[in-house]
């Protein structure tokens, strides 16, 4: 599909559906959206995130998926929205996260040995600025997924509308995730918060004890930064400090960000016009 360039644009569900030229509301059916892909009629209360997820990762599959395609996927919540929504396709995807999901749902799995380049990345985010700098990393698996991205012609961003942000910070309070080498965790954490302010404190586990391991066998720590930067900068930096491994920054990567929100529409967000 042509891909528009909208500065910002909220579309209602029947409209997106049209838009996408997939399932046209037929005029024996009232409410299609209802029907075909589980929307909430727009009468009703605001939509819980849950819902929100699969309105925005619906969204992102029918307008920039396509039959015999290679896609990224990353991991997370949302994406399993995006994963049910190929279900219906015949794609090959090349996933780390969300391995299971994929062959669950009957795709083909394959990898970027095989793969080194990508059709289109689709993926969540933990927050999204109005530039679509990204947060991710929430789910500890930021480096395959930025590897990912970046394999990727094109990458879609789905989030629900709790995500949507002016400046990083606004709505993601757990701080950007570095992961890092183990043995370097103490002194990247005193050069992040030495260099740029805050806090980079080590992500512990919840169900077993000590920190979180990776799935490259690294650490995390989440920086807890004071106030906005130059994220493409601070990215850098911190990139540059021995025994980073990668950040949860994605500063200039992000094509589109489609988010659902609380009144059942879907709003996308391109990058600003310089
Ligand atoms: O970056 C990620 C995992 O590392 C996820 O994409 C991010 O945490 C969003 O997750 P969810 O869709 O569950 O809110």
């Amino acid at each position: 599909m042509r891909v528009q360039r909208w500065a910002e644009l909220s579309l209602k569900a029947p409209f997106l559906v049209s838009l996408c030229g997939k399932r046209r509301p037929s005029s024996s059916h009232p409410q299609p959206w209802r029907h075909v892909c589980g929307f909430r009629s727009r009468s009703s209360s605001a939509v819980m995130a849950e819902e929100a997820k699969k309105l925005a990762a619906y969204a992102a599959v029918d307008n920039h998926i396509q039959n015999n395609q290679v896609v990224g996927v990353g991991s997370g919540s949302t994406i399993v929205y995006a994963v049910d929504r190929l279900g219906k396709l015949y794609c090959k995807c090349v996933c780390e996260g969300a391995r299971q999901l994929i062959l669950k749902h009957g795709l083909s799995l394959s990898d970027l040995d095989r793969h080194p380049e990508l059709d289109v990345a689709i993926d969540g985010a933990d927050e999204v600025d109005a530039s679509l700098t990204l947060i991710k990393g929430g789910g500890g698996c930021l480096t395959q997924e930025k590897i990912v991205a970046g394999c990727a012609k094109h990458f879609i961003v789905i989030a629900d509308y709790r995500k949507d942000s002016k400046a990083l910070g606004q709505q993601w309070k757990k701080g950007v995730p570095v992961e890092v080498i183990p043995i370097a965790y103490v002194p990247v954490s005193r050069a992040i918060a030495r260099r740029f302010g805050g806090e980079a404190v080590l992500r512990m586990a919840v169900s077993k004890a000590g920190p979180v391991v990776t799935d490259n066998s690294n650490f995390i720590l989440d920086w807890k930064f004071e106030h906005a930067q130059n994220w493409k900068e601070v990215n850098t930096a911190i990139k540059m400090i021995p025994g980073v491994v990668e950040t949860g920054l994605f500063v200039g990567m992000a094509e589109r960000v489609y988010f659902g929100m609380e009144d059942g529409s879907v709003k996308i967000r391109d990058p600003p016009v310089n």
